[in-house]
């Protein structure tokens, strides 16, 4: 039988349901959104529910991680779809704040989590892992979650939040869950929506280029040439547009000349279709 969906609307409200939820032992999981539901938000619920007694789920469209010519204001928003496909999957307590709950005054606590912002997604969208850092730190201390789920879509995002949780000793296990792809291999993400007809055919060449690497990397090529030929492969499909190809150490995101045997590594890339950036990285240990 489908579990009843709770939606929360203040920070008041979700605490005294999570109270009563704590005081009865429960094991509380935590999955951070910026709504605008895909399957890839739906398997982080799937993981969650493996280890947590009570599931809640966040949809936040957080002003201070976008910059000032970013898509905050276009970014898909609908809430009444996302709830029901939220209480289908199995979210307990849906908390849905305004930026007004959230940020009543101007925000003047910022969280800088240095080294693994910086490169990649940091690089070209100055700011953007503040404002993550920031939204999560304050999203963990009124939930107070056991565990949190991320995807690995956004693995930078990953080592940054699994950083200041270390540093700052943040109660919480970060758990990060597989990316989740189309059939095509195409990333899930709520951006995808913005891509025309053709962009979204020639946007198969991300995960195309990303198996080419490993394929690669496989042969024993070194970083500099697999990303050349990764470079090369995008640069085949007209509208695409690269902000970055990086193979970078993970989850320290440090450079990477050369590849030794047990290295963890992230093979990251961002590119652009007309206005649309989309994401997508592979995860390895050789
Ligand atoms: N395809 C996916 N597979 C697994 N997890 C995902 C996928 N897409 C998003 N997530 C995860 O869902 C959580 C919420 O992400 P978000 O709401 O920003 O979705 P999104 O689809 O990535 O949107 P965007 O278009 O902003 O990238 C993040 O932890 C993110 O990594
Ligand atoms: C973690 C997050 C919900 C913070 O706004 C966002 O960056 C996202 O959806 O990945
Ligand atoms: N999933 C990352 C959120 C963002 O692009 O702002």
């Amino acid at each position: 039988m489908m579990k009843t969906l709770q939606q929360v609307e203040t920070i008041g409200e979700l605490r005294r349901e999570l109270k009563a939820a704590r005081i009865q032992g429960k094991r509380i999981g935590f999955v951070p959104t910026m709504g605008y539901l895909h399957e890839g938000h739906l398997s982080l619920v799937e993981q969650a529910k493996q280890t947590c007694d009570l599931i809640v789920m966040s949809i936040f469209v957080n002003p201070l991680q976008f910059g000032p010519n970013e898509d905050f204001e276009r970014y898909p928003r609908d809430l009444e779809r996302d709830s029901r496909m939220a209480a289908t999957a199995g979210v307990d307590l849906l908390f849905t704040p305004s930026v007004e709950e959230m940020y009543p005054t101007a925000v003047k606590t910022n969280i800088t989590v240095s080294g693994v912002s910086e490169p990649l997604c940091g690089r070209s969208r100055p700011g953007h892992f503040d404002g993550v850092a920031t939204v999560v730190m304050k999203l963990f201390q009124i939930v107070q979650p056991d565990f949190a789920f991320f995807g690995q879509k956004d693995a930078q995002q990953v080592a940054v939040i699994e950083q200041m949780v270390r540093d700052l000793s943040v109660p919480v296990e970060i758990i990060p869950c597989p990316i989740v792809r189309e059939s095509d291999g195409l990333a899930m993400s709520s951006r995808n929506v913005y891509l025309a007809p053709e962009e979204r055919k020639q946007a198969t060449v991300l995960h195309r280029s990303l198996r080419r690497a490993k394929e690669l990397l496989g042969d024993g090529k070194l970083p500099a040439e697999i990303r050349a030929e990764m470079v090369q492969m995008i640069q085949q499909e007209p509208l695409a547009d690269i902000d970055y190809i990086e193979i970078l150490t993970y989850p320290d995101l440090t450079p990477l000349d050369s590849v030794s045997s047990g290295q963890k590594l992230v093979i990251a890339l961002a590119v652009r279709f007309g206005r649309t950036r989309l994401i997508d990285n592979l995860i390895t240990t050789l």
